[in-house]
């Protein structure tokens, strides 16, 4: 029955409730890149400190352009300027501190030289070439929030106040378990019937590119109190618990089972497709608190979508990073035909950016279990339930970055 599945929205809302940021730790900023700002960082120094030149050429007062000048002073950058004799130019390099008096720089390509004289072009604007002083930052103003993650500019922007250490939030610890007796780990023989584990590098590679870290991997096999005892270890040393397979509604699947006795399912089934039998809950940890719970279906897509769609949120709210909660959204033409039935599709595509517009190309087998339909997806079609979708409709896309 189609009615009681969930819609993802009411999904999310169940993982996120009462999630909070996890703390803060210091670290180097040189070790810092790709993560999460705990605390705001106000900037303490004007970028760029001084005025300085953003040309190799001349610095001298606009009133006096038009005309041959004496250079009265070599400004090199690194080195403070004097004041400009009046009537007067300097020579300055990019970076050089503009000298008090001047109020422009001509490039040297502009500029006819002879001797310890330059002659100027006329009509030169006050401000030409001059990289004011707090342009790109004001001492006292906001440089950084909160939850913003440290991407290369944000690093250099840190630096570029002195900055050499950073307060940013605890990476969340993730449990990986995949459970599954047929599910057997690369390197070994391969018997009838066993399968190897492609959902484990898969998930701990999104995990990690989210910005979480994965401090457990372990194989469940398929049995009630194994299940149960794998659980509790794993929530015990994480913050997010994520298992594969096991939460559909055949005998061998037991996680739900374990989930419940141990803690809590608070949510099960989702009008999605790839993805139904998803499961949501807590467990609980010895000092009292809760690890979330994603019971991921077993089929690699379903884990791939259930992945994007709520793992990354979850680290999200664990991080404290807004940037994770919802994935961006485009519109574009769908370059295929495809009808849908009581849940939500989420297909995979490959944009294709044009002059006219995004067109999104989606695999031709969209089956949850054929894992190559996700090698080259840039995007999911989201394809409401119960609608058609024509060659050339326009589609709501989310993006997978
Ligand atoms: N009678 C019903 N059967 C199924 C239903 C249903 O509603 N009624 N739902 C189907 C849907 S939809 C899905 S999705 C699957 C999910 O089931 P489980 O989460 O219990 O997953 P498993 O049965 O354990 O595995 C499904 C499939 O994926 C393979 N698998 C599992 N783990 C891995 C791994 N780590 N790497 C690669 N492949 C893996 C597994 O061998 C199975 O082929 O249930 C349907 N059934
Ligand atoms: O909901 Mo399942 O992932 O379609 O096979």
């Amino acid at each position: 029955m189609a009615d009681d599945l969930q819609p993802v929205k009411a999904a999310l809302a169940a993982l996120l409730d009462g999630v909070t940021r996890l703390a803060a730790e210091p670290l180097p900023l040189d070790v810092a890149g790709g993560r999460v700002l705990a605390d705001s960082v106000t900037a303490r120094l004007d970028v760029p400190p001084f005025d300085n030149s953003a040309m190799d050429g001349y610095a001298l007062n606009s009133r006096d352009a038009g005309q041959w000048l004496p250079i009265s002073q070599r400004i090199t950058a690194g080195q403070p300027a004097k004041p400009l004799a009046p009537g007067s130019c300097a020579r300055i390099f990019t970076g050089g501190e503009i000298p008090p008096g001047a109020d422009c720089v001509v490039m040297q390509e502009r500029v006819e030289r002879d001797d310890e004289l330059a002659l100027f072009p006329a009509g030169i604007p006050a401000g030409d070439n001059l990289r004011r002083r707090g342009r790109d930052v004001s001492a006292g103003a906001v440089l950084l929030e909160a939850g913003q993650t440290l991407n290369a500019a944000a690093l250099g922007h840190l630096a570029g106040q002195g900055i050499t250490e950073v307060s940013v939030t605890r990476r969340p610890r993730v449990a990986l378990l995949s459970t599954g007796d047929e599910v057997i780990d690369p390197g070994q023989p391969l018997a009838p019937g066993q399968i190897y584990n492609s959902n484990r590098p898969m998930l701990r590679q999104l995990i990690e590119q989210f910005g979480a870290e994965v401090v457990l991997v372990s194989r469940v096999a398929d049995d009630l109190e194994t299940t149960r005892r794998c659980l509790a270890d794993a929530a015990a040393q994480a913050d997010m618990v994520v298992s594969t397979g096991g939460v559909s509604v055949g005998e061998e699947d037991h996680v739900k089972t374990a989930l419940t006795e141990l803690g809590e399912l608070d949510l099960w089934r989702l009008a999605i497709r790839p993805g139904k039998p998803l499961a949501i809950g807590r467990l609980p940890r010895p000092d009292g608190s809760s690890a979330r719970f994603v019971g991921l279906p077993g089929n690699p897509v379903s884990g791939f979508v259930g992945a994007w769609l709520f793992l990354r949120p979850l680290v999200g709210a664990l991080l404290g990073c807004p940037a994770l909660a919802e994935l961006p959204q485009l519109r574009a033409y769908a370059d295929f035909a495809t009808r849908t039935q009581a849940r939500q599709h989420y297909m995979r595509v490959a944009l294709t950016f044009t002059t006219k517009g995004i067109t999104a190309r989606a695999f031709r087998d969209q089956n949850s279990g054929v894992l190559s339909s996700c090698i080259q997806a840039d995007a999911l079609a989201v394809i409401p339930p119960h609608s058609e979708v024509r060659q050339g409709d326009e589609i709501d896309c989310l993006w997978l970055v």
